[in-house]
C-alpha cells in the first residue's frame, strides 16, 4: 500500500464499532506507507512530531488538518507546545485502536504543504548541525 493508495480512499465519516481493527502486523505493514509517523507499543495510535516553522505556521498547519479532519469525519489528537513543536495523534477512537482509517487521514496530513513538514525539521536540524 503506498500513501497514494491510502490517499485515493476515504473515511468518509463511517467509522463505529464494526470498522476493523489493524492487528499489530497490519499495522507494521501499513506505517512505510506514511514516513515519519511512528506507533505506540500497544499499537493503538500513530503519532507524528515536527517542529512548524513558527507559531502562526504551526496554527496554519492545524487549520489546514482541520479541513482534512471535517472533510474524512475523522478527527486526530493535535498537541502544540513550546510555541511551534507540533504533535499529532491518530487512532480511531470508536473501537479504541487503529483502523486503515488513520493512515488515510495520516497520508492526507502528510500532503498538507511542506513549510510544516518534516523536510522543514531535517534542513533546519542540518542548518543547526553546520552552524
Ligand atoms: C459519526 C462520526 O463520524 C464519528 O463519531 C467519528 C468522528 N471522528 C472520529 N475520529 C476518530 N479519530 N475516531 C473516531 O472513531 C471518530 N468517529
Amino acid at each position: 500500500m503506498s500513501a497514494d493508495d491510502l490517499r485515493s480512499q476515504s473515511c468518509g465519516g463511517q467509522c463505529g464499532k464494526d470498522t476493523p481493527k489493524l492487528s499489530k502486523e497490519e499495522v507494521s505493514e501499513l506505517l512505510p506507507a506514511v514516513p515519519d509517523w511512528a506507533a505506540n507499543e500497544e499499537r493503538t495510535s500513530i503519532s507524528k512530531a515536527f517542529v512548524a516553522k513558527n507559531f502562526k505556521a504551526a496554527i496554519a498547519f492545524f487549520t489546514e488538518v482541520m479541513e482534512v479532519a471535517e472533510a474524512e469525519g475523522h478527527h486526530p489528537d493535535l498537541h502544540l507546545t513550546n510555541y511551534r513543536d507540533v504533535t499529532v495523534d491518530l487512532s480511531t477512537h470508536a473501537i479504541g485502536g487503529l483502523s486503515k482509517y488513520d493512515f488515510v487521514v495520516a497520508a492526507k496530513i502528510d500532503a498538507v504543504p511542506t513549510e510544516y513538514s518534516p523536510k522543514w525539521l531535517r534542513e533546519h536540524k542540518a542548518k543547526l548541525a553546520a552552524s
